[in-house]
């Protein structure tokens, strides 16, 4: 069973629907929240029960679709005043003033301000809302497609990538792979970037040992290796290693150890299965392979370099932003204080060490704990940038980009 973060139904094309997992309750509750309009689109993605750049890009856009499905409505038409239906011009104006405020909601990562500049060119293109509603329907159906597709690509491309490396230094045992944050299928249409190589690598361990014949087909290379291992790290503040990519790594049964954001150096230096690669998401990847990601990739991108580790970077064509370039161009976005000061998560009862429940609902009761005195100064950066002399490579869709002789990467293949 998949994991569906983002539900879509588009069985009727006029009355499509959007539930989105709210990842701010994983991993003890399942709950999904309605998405009807840009608002809704900007609360979930802004406080971060929606979450990863694709997944982002995917629900702003869909919230742009049911806010122009919800205008149609003749309900709507005759209670509302917030468009002036009579006046095309119009709603084409304050249509685009709403895309300006949903493009605020997570201004670092920049597949959501590229799936709006498209939808700006949609509505330069549409007749009227209807026109519109068609155009959008499109778009987004063909933006969650090509996103998955991408995905499994990019998780065979940097598999594969990492397998012929490793040939090529005779290297023929069994070996481990660090992740942070989650780029899996919760960030994502599906499958995951980062996590996705993960994913591949594991089918190509399991065409090598479990039943030769069954997984004959998914072996990617001749290569003996085998990811055996991953440490994934707990990803602080947000925890959305412990809390996301822990539990999508558990549900694909793939073997993991989570390690604190701290013990990086010491688990690559004590392992007994050798520590062969990083694999990382972006937010932004800038023209010079500077890349903007969740705070402690760059931490991580030093420790491997320190023992020889090779740092990959894992994103679609889609995080890629071609004006900027170099790193000191990119704006990190800082998050509220109390991301930091106060710890969320579902309330533990200490004697059973199961989920509270509310007495009323039956539900777990989320709770916040602080763990720093309420009044002091934090800086609480979402991301940091990565310069790209510490990167090995870049593993999109279209291949893996790697550095020349000069130790410059050439990405203009990606800017097309
Ligand atoms: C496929 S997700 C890529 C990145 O968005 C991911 O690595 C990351 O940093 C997400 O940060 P988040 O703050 O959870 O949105």
């Amino acid at each position: 069973m998949s994991l569906d973060a983002i539900k879509f139904d588009k069985t009727d094309p006029r009355k499509a629907s959007v539930n989105v997992l709210d990842q701010l309750l994983l991993p003890y509750v399942t709950k999904y929240i309605s998405i009807h309009t840009i608002d809704d689109g900007y609360r979930v993605i802004k406080t971060m029960q929606v979450r990863g750049a694709p997944a982002i890009a995917i629900v702003g856009s869909l919230s742009i679709l049911m806010e122009v499905q919800l205008i149609q409505t003749e309900s709507y038409s005759k209670s509302q005043w917030f468009y002036d239906l009579s006046n095309w011009e119009g709603v084409r104006t304050r249509l685009l003033e709403r895309l300006e405020y949903l493009l605020s909601s997570r201004p670092t990562a920049v597949n959501l301000f590229n799936s709006i500049k498209n939808i700006r060119i949609v509505l330069s293109k549409a007749d009227n809302l209807k026109d519109l509603g068609t155009k959008l329907f499109d778009y987004v159906c063909n933006l969650m497609n090509e996103d998955l597709t991408n995905n499994v690509k990019m998780g065979d491309n940097g598999a594969k990538h990492l397998l012929n490396s490793l040939m090529e230094e005779n290297f023929n045992e069994n070996f481990a792979v660090l992740t942070i944050c989650n780029t899996g299928s919760l960030a994502t249409s599906g499958y995951g970037t980062a996590l996705g190589v993960i994913r591949s690598l594991w089918k190509d361990a399991q065409s090598k040992t479990v039943d030769k014949v069954l997984y004959k087909k998914l072996k990617l290379c001749d290569s003996k290796a085998k990811m055996t291992h991953v440490f994934p790290l707990e990803t602080r503040p947000y925890n959305q290693g412990s809390r996301l990519t822990a539990y999508e790594l558990v549900h694909d049964l793939i073997p993991a150890t989570l390690i604190t954001d701290s013990s990086i150096a010491y688990r690559i230096q004590t392992s007994e299965i050798p520590v062969k690669a990083a694999f990382v998401g972006a937010d932004r990847i800038v023209r010079n392979g500077d890349t903007a990601n969740k705070i402690g990739t760059y931490q991580l991108a030093i420790v491997c370099k320190q023992f020889g580790i090779k740092f990959f970077v894992v994103a679609p064509k889609t995080t890629i932003d071609n004006v900027t370039e170099n790193g000191n161009g990119i704006i990190v976005e800082q998050r509220n204080p109390n991301e930091f000061r106060l710890v969320s998560g579902t309330v533990i009862d200490p004697r059973t060490e199961l989920p509270m429940l509310d007495s009323i609902t039956k539900e777990p009761i989320q709770g916040k704990v602080g763990i720093a005195p309420p009044s002091v100064q934090v800086w609480n950066p979402s991301f940091d940038v990565t310069p790209h002399e510490l990167i090995d490579g870049i593993i999109t869709e279209d291949g893996v980009f790697t550095k020349d002789a000069t130790g410059n990467f050439n990405l203009d293949k990606l800017f097309e």
